[in-house]
Parts: structure tokens; C-alpha cells; sequence
């Protein structure tokens, strides 16, 4: 593959860089009266309105070409034809299979799959409605009233955020919680209030090994068989999300309280597969259609809009022409909408294991920056915290900033206040104010200088009419596809996460010399070796 600097669109893009790179966003509104109207998308029921970024008409057509010259549409094809796009650990990429409508056809090795996705999306229905309706109970006979969650990672930020974003749309007579941690505070906080005889714990994990999930699923294991006095009461309080089916029943989980998924679809693409069993439970099987509508409206969107008013390749590129041209170093996330929480959580796991990586598809150490640091917090909450920065500080920090039009609170007067505040925040970020200005409101001279703000600071908007099932999917598909045109860009696997594994592995050998019963021959580094021996002394 051509090194990236090497690109025609690459050096035009760096040309142009040195040329505009301190254009103001003030001049290039008042230049230009139509740059809101043509700086603007829609697709799959989102609105974009991407004008307040430092770009112009030139920067949109080379980072488009960057897109043809680096194959973006055709990778994105061959993930839609089930090509083993994810080449360092050999499968598929299919996240999109499982938002396919039913008699859609995707094959895996010549295997039609979208049957089997939707096989295991009706035994989810089955599953939830008997739930929801009391038909199946707990073993005591008592109405399940309460579904943890126990899973980490993608089998955790997914279904966490999912819930809370929907909770207007979910069954209030129920009560759901997540637990992650291997901190024993976890689980405990999750169950100290509950009635055992009325939770169902689900245990979501793809792999079905993953220390933390086992360890609290042996934990709650545990805590259930303790308090309804039998170890049959495992089998209507249990129920699994997993690739490894043959694990989860070894657990002791019944055969027909265990949803499979499939390794083509990773854990951070998995909130629409059965790992998202307890956001059918929370909205019930309807609403949770309804989402995946919304993901498969956003995948043909990406699939087949022109690359120039296609949302997920605009919002990667503009990604790209930061993170490479500019320098900057992280992406701010502020969701408008306090259901949305979790969402920038859920972004960081989404865009930085996909495309946190330094090796390129030829095994080669890039030299240029990959994956941005995601982060951020719903607004307001946001501008009385760290918006300072934003406004004042020397760091270039572009954000999304997503808005929904209707409320689905009854409090719909503060929904406008809520919506003039996120306009207002772009608004100050892109134009800032000057001295002059300032001196003419009369602001004391002394003042002036610490008052300033510069502006130039660029937001993408992102609308939707309500914050329902359907546009939470297609805001999800955004950001998947938003990472895959990066990847595709960087040439990186965004669908491997290999830099994760060294901490688990060492992990693996500290445990051990944490016995209390053994006196270890510590051979790590002399810091490592310290703090073990300073925890040994300490703990209780
Ligand atoms: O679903 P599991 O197999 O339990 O994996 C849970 C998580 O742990 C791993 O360490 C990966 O970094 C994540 O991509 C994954 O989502």
C-alpha cells in the first residue's frame, strides 16, 4: 500500500493545510452566505451540520479524494460482502449482519448468516416477552423484577449506555443494573438491595473467559444459590450472551437461557446482537427492532450516499483532517440530552480500541497519528466543568455536539433552554468574542485581555427529532462507520485489539504471588516488586 504522505490527495491536503490553517471561522462565514446550507447533511433520520469546521470548499474535495485514493468505499464493500477484512485475526467483519432485515442475504463462507441473526434475535423476543409478562418466573415462583448484567468491555458499555439512553422507552416496573469490575464493590452495591428470588443476572461475554466477568458471575452465582437455599434455582436466574456456548452451558446455565453471537461481529459492534439482551428486556423486542432499524437505515446510507453527503465518511474525514493536519489530540463528545450519559463512554471503547493502533495492514510502524483520545459528558453538565478549556485553553479540542429537537421529558419548557445553551456553545466556540467587542459591551480594560475568546474552535452538530430506539441506532452506525473510514485512511485493523492482552497476561502471573498462603520469589522490576510486597504488608 502507498505510504500515506506519499498520496497526491495526502501532499495537496498538507499544502492546503499551510494555507488555511489560520482562517477564521468568523471570515469564512461572512465570506461565504451559503457555507451552512452547503456544509450540511442528512441521512438515516440524523441531521449534520458540519460548517463550523476550519474547512472550505477545497479542504472537503482533497479529504474526498483522500477517501477514493486510500479505497474507502471499496473496503466498506468488501466488510458488506463478509470479506475477512480483519486480517490479523482472520474473519469477517459483520456487525452489519445483524441489523439486516429478514430476507437480506450476507454470506460467511458461502454461508448465508442473516437467517441464524435473526433465529437468535426471535429467541431473544421469546425470551424477553415471557419475562416482561410474568410467564416465566424466577424459581420460587416470584415475577423476575430485577436483570443484572455481568459483562465488561463491549458486553457491558453497549447494553449500559442502550438502557439508560432508552430508559423513557423501558419497563419502569423493573429495575436494571451493569456490573463490570472486578472490585467485589461492584456486585455487592448491584445486589445489596435485592430480592434473589427476583433477579435474573445475565452473563454477556463474547469470549466467555474474561477474568472479571467469570469471577462476578461465580460471585453472583454464589450469592443466588446462598439466598434462595439450592443450586436448581441456577437455572431460572441464569441466562448467558456468548460465541462460546459450549462454556456458558458448562457454567450450568440452561441450554435454552443461552444466546449466541458469532466472532464476525466484535465486542465493541455488539450492542444489537444478543449481547443487547438486556435492552430487549428494558424496551421489549419492538422497540429493540426499532433501533436496528435505525442501525440498518444509517449501514445503507453508508453504503450507498455519495461520498460528499455521506454522514459517517464526512464526520471520519474531518476526524482525519484534525487528528493528521492539525495535531489535535482528542475529540470531544458532548451529547445534549442527559439519557445520553454513557454515550461518550461508549464512544472511547468504540473509537479507541478500533483505531488506538502504531502497526499498519503491512505490519509496518506507522508515521503519522492514528485513533484521537475520546472523551467527554452530556451538556450542560459539561460547560460548568471543563468548557473553560474549550473556550480559553491552548489546546485544539473539535467536538460533536448532538442535540435532539423534541423531549420526551414533560418538563418541555427546560428542553429549550437545554437546545439553546448546546447552539449557544457552538456558537461561542466557532466565533468566540473580541477585545473590540468586548470594550464596546464597556468591559473594564484591565479585564479585556482574560475575556477574549478567540472562537475558531470547530464543532460538528449533530440533530435528531428525538432521542427514540431508531435514532439511537443510527447515531450508534454513525460512529461505527465514522471509524471505519478512519481506519481505512490510516490502513490500520480497526477490528483488532491486540494491545490489550499484555496487561491481562501479566495480571495472570501477579495473582498467584498475592496468595497469602505462598512466600513469592518476585522477578518482576524492582517498582512492581516494591508495590506487591507494600500490598502484601498492608492488606487485611
Ligand atoms: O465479551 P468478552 O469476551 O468478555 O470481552 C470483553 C472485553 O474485553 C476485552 O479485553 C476486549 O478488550 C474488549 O474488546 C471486550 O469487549
Amino acid at each position: 500500500m502507498t505510504a500515506l504522505a506519499a498520496l497526491p490527495s495526502w501532499q495537496a491536503l498538507s499544502a492546503h493545510y499551510a494555507r488555511i490553517k489560520d482562517a477564521h471561522l468568523r471570515s469564512l462565514f461572512a465570506d461565504d452566505p451559503g457555507r451552512a446550507e452547503r456544509f450540511s447533511a442528512e441521512g438515516a433520520g440524523l441531521f449534520l451540520d458540519y460548517s463550523k469546521n476550519r474547512l472550505t470548499d477545497e479542504t472537503l474535495r482533497l479529504l474526498l479524494a483522500l477517501a477514493a485514493e486510500r479505497g474507502v468505499a471499496e473496503r466498506r464493500d468488501a466488510m458488506f460482502a463478509g470479506e475477512t477484512i480483519n486480517t490479523t485475526e482472520r474473519r469477517a467483519v459483520l456487525h452489519v449482519a445483524l441489523r439486516a432485515p429478514r430476507g437480506t442475504r450476507i454470506e460467511v463462507d458461502g454461508t448465508d448468516v442473516v437467517p441464524e441473526v435473526h433465529k437468535v434475535l426471535d429467541a431473544m423476543a421469546d425470551f424477553a416477552n415471557r419475562l416482561r409478562s410474568g410467564a416465566s418466573t424466577g424459581h420460587t415462583g416470584k415475577r423476575i423484577r430485577n436483570v443484572i448484567n455481568i459483562g465488561i468491555g463491549g458486553s457491558f458499555l453497549g447494553p449500559e449506555m442502550a438502557y439508560r439512553a432508552l430508559r423513557p422507552f423501558s419497563d419502569r416496573s423493573m429495575t436494571f443494573r451493569f456490573v463490570a469490575n472486578v472490585d467485589g464493590a461492584d456486585l455487592t452495591e448491584a445486589t445489596q438491595d435485592l430480592d434473589a428470588a427476583e433477579t435474573l443476572f445475565i452473563v454477556a461475554s463474547k469470549t466467555f473467559t474474561t477474568l472479571e466477568t467469570m469471577t462476578n458471575a461465580a460471585a453472583a452465582r454464589e450469592w443466588l444459590v446462598r439466598k434462595l437455599g439450592t443450586d436448581a434455582a441456577v437455572a431460572k436466574h441464569f441466562a448467558a450472551v456468548s460465541t462460546n456456548i459450549g462454556s456458558a452451558t458448562e457454567f450450568g446455565i440452561t441450554p435454552a437461557n443461552i444466546f449466541g453471537f458469532w466472532d464476525w461481529v466484535g465486542g465493541r459492534y455488539s450492542m444489537d446482537s444478543a449481547i443487547g439482551l438486556s435492552t430487549m428486556i428494558a424496551v421489549g423486542p419492538d422497540h429493540f427492532r426499532a433501533m436496528l432499524g435505525g442501525f440498518h437505515a444509517m449501514d445503507e446510507h453508508f453504503r450507498r450516499a455519495p461520498a460528499a453527503s455521506n454522514l459517517p465518511m464526512l464526520l471520519g474525514l474531518l476526524t482525519i483532517w484534525y487528528d493528521n493536519f492539525f495535531g489535535a489530540q482528542t475529540i470531544g463528545i458532548m451529547p445534549y440530552a442527559a439519557h445520553l450519559a454513557r454515550f461518550p463512554a461508549y464512544l472511547q471503547q468504540l473509537q479507541m480500541e478500533s483505531n488506538g493502533k502504531h502497526v499498519g495492514f503491512d505490519g509496518g510502524v506507522v508515521d503519522y497519528q492514528t485513533g484521537p483520545i475520546i472523551w467527554g459528558e452530556p451538556g450542560t453538565d459539561g460547560q460548568h466543568s471543563f468548557y473553560q478549556l474549550l473556550h480559553q485553553g491552548t489546546k485544539l479540542v473539535p467536538c460533536d455536539m448532538i442535540g435532539f429537537c423534541q423531549p420526551l421529558s414533560p418538563l418541555t419548557d427546560q428542553h429549550d433552554l437545554l437546545m439553546a445553551n448546546l447552539f449557544a456553545q457552538a456558537e461561542a466556540l466557532g466565533f468566540g468574542k473580541t477585545a473590540e467587542e468586548l470594550k464596546a459591551e464597556g468591559s473594564p480594560d484591565f479585564q479585556t485581555p482574560f475575556r477574549v475568546t478567540e472562537g475558531n474552535r470547530p464543532t460538528n452538530m449533530i440533530l435528531a427529532d428525538r432521542l427514540d430506539p431508531a435514532s439511537l441506532g443510527s447515531l450508534v452506525a454513525l460512529y461505527e462507520h465514522s471509524v471505519f473510514t478512519q481506519g481505512a485512511i490510516w490502513a490500520i485493523d480497526s477490528f483488532d485489539q491486540w494491545g490489550v492482552e499484555l496487561g491481562k497476561v501479566l495480571a495472570s502471573h501477579i495473582i498467584p504471588e498475592l496468595d497469602r498462603d505462598v512466600q513469592p520469589t518476585l522477578s518482576h522490576d524492582s517498582s512492581t516488586n516494591a508495590l506487591i510486597n507494600r500490598y502484601r504488608r498492608m492488606r487485611r
